[in-house]
């Protein structure tokens, strides 16, 4: 079987993220933990974790510092191994992946810090991307007809932009490899309301496009308004999960980051 996944890969039924069609009951989701345990050394941090990221939704994962959020992400990028449990794309048991296999079957993640080259241009934080494959002209054209802000600092070392200009080139980045599932940890951080507001309108934008996005959020109020469904995660456990607005009435006003 071949197809187009949501990302724009081509791919097929044992190479690639797709929607895919296990059985007669649905699709699957295009990643999926199932009871993961993960740990740093002999200390486990998480505990059992099951969660679904479907073809073209936000899955937004909430919770107080120290929850498991980050090292959930890790886990999904392929850069945490399992202890215990299994990580599914497209159906697929893939435990163990590389972070490169990962990436190669169309998961991209940004992590918290948004993982660019503060001593590189905003040009050649793009060209370091294209090591994915994309073509320069067509990963700067993207970048800059998306955010033209990046255009104009388009020979500005990327450390010394704003934390909105520095998100929108991590984005850019990662949009270069043409993901199917994005993996975001805290994009809010250090950024002015607006700019979080005007971060997560691209996001909303990403998704009608057809990308997939799970995202780590302290910050829940950030993220609720385009969250298909929100996951609450506390002390290494996913302790609740459903809409947006079933969550919001369990979480405490701590955890709504005031
Ligand atoms: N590299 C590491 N080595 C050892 N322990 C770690 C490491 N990274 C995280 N931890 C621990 O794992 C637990 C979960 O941390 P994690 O960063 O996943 O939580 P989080 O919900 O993302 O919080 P934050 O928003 O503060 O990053 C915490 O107890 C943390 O101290």
């Amino acid at each position: 079987m071949t197809g187009q996944a949501a990302g724009g890969h081509e791919m097929d039924a044992t190479s690639g993220l797709s929607p895919g069609t296990a059985d007669a009951g649905g699709p699957e989701p295009l990643l999926e933990l199932v009871a993961a345990r993960a740990a740093y050394g002999p200390i486990e941090v998480l505990h059992g974790v099951d969660l679904k990221v479907e073809a073209g939704s936000v899955l937004a994962l909430l919770g107080p510092n120290g929850g498991g959020k980050s090292t959930t992400m890790k886990v999904c990028a392929g850069l945490l191994p399992l202890t215990g449990g299994d990580l599914r794309f497209a159906g697929r048991r893939v435990n163990g992946i590389s972070a490169q296999d990962a990436a190669r079957l169309g998961v991209c993640s940004i992590p918290e810090g948004r993982g660019i080259f503060a001593n590189l241009s905003v040009r050649e934080n793009l060209w370091v991307a294209t090591g994915t494959g994309a073509r320069m002209e067509e990963m700067e054209e993207a970048a800059y007809s998306r955010f033209p802000i990046l255009g104009k600092r388009r020979n500005q070392l990327a450390g010394s932009m704003s934390g909105g200009e520095q998100q929108m080139l991590a984005l850019s980045r990662a949009l270069g490899s043409n993901p199917a599932v994005l993996l975001l940890d805290e994009l809010s951080m250090g950024l002015a309301p607006m700019i979080v507001t005007q971060m997560y309108d691209t996001v909303a934008q990403l998704v009608a496009e057809g990308l997939s996005i799970l995202v780590a959020e302290q910050f829940a109020r950030a993220v609720l308004p385009i969250a298909d469904t929100a996951a609450l995660m506390l002390h290494g456990r996913v302790v609740s999960v459903g809409r947006p607005d079933e969550i919001e009435e369990q979480l405490s006003s701590s955890y709504l980051g005031g």
